[in-house]
């Protein structure tokens, strides 16, 4: 089995818990708050950022250039993305890129954002693509799994976690490509190496339900601080 493989296979217990956690299951029952849908919306733009700059990495220690072509093409779909999720403006959700940069990084996200964060000093692609690539794939699966259930059709239920742009799918896709990326970095490295990356993909993939229940309960360090302050030990996490 290939390292790629490996990763998927390990990982399908995380992929199972997600399915099952009562954000994804309120998106397709469409029964999210406006306040947990805000929390989530302004957290995640905030972590696509800063996959800018774990892509920006990819980019700099790319390993042959058909690598440096690719993860640069990823970085052009993220900046898209980003630049057409701020047009979006839901009434229930004015925005601005100026607010939105100084929106609060809470708990979750920023242990998750450090955790990728954390790889690009190893200045190697087999450490840094695991990372971010997990929450690609995790995306794209919860995507798959939504598919075959009876979801609400109204927005901003509707289009969550449906996958709009194809580049991400299929055998040429960006996530078929980065898993193609670490079985030939995989291959030059050591055992210890290939285990590191693994455990990089399983542990975003953990973070990714952390982040799905950290919306879901509206984790914030404005809450963590009077839970602490106030020795409440019970319900946020
Ligand atoms: C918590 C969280 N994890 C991963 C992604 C990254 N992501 C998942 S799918 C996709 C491309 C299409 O939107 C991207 C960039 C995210 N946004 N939020």
């Amino acid at each position: 089995m290939s390292l790629s493989e490996e990763m998927i296979t390990e990982a399908q217990p995380y992929l199972t818990a997600n399915e099952k956690h009562p954000f994804v299951q309120g998106i397709i029952n469409g029964t999210l708050s406006p306040q947990q849908l805000r929390y989530y919306d302004e957290q995640d733009i905030a972590f696509e950022y800063n996959e800018v700059a774990v892509i920006n990495a990819l980019i700099n220690y790319g390993t042959t250039t058909d690598q440096v072509q690719l993860f640069h093409k990823r970085l052009t779909l993220q900046l898209n993305m980003l630049r057409d999720w701020l047009k979006r403006e839901p009434d229930s959700m004015p925005h601005d890129w100026k607010s939105l940069k100084w929106t609060p990084i809470q708990p979750i996200n920023q242990l998750y954002r450090q955790h990728m964060a954390a790889t690009i000093q190893t200045h190697s692609v087999l450490q840094i693509l695991p990372s971010f690539a997990a929450g690609e794939w995790l995306y794209i699966e919860l995507g798959k799994y939504l598919k075959h259930q009876t979801r609400v059709d109204q927005e901003p239920f509707r289009s969550f976690l449906t996958l709009g742009n194809q580049d991400f799918l299929g055998p040429t896709g960006f996530i078929q490509q980065f898993f193609e990326i670490i079985d030939q970095e995989a291959e030059k490295a050591s055992i210890r190496e290939q285990q590191q990356a693994k455990a990089t993909f399983l542990k975003s993939c953990l973070l990714e339900w952390y982040f799905w229940d950290a919306s879901y309960k509206h984790i914030t360090w404005d809450n963590w601080q009077s839970a602490a302050l106030t020795g409440q030990t019970g319900p946020l996490l």
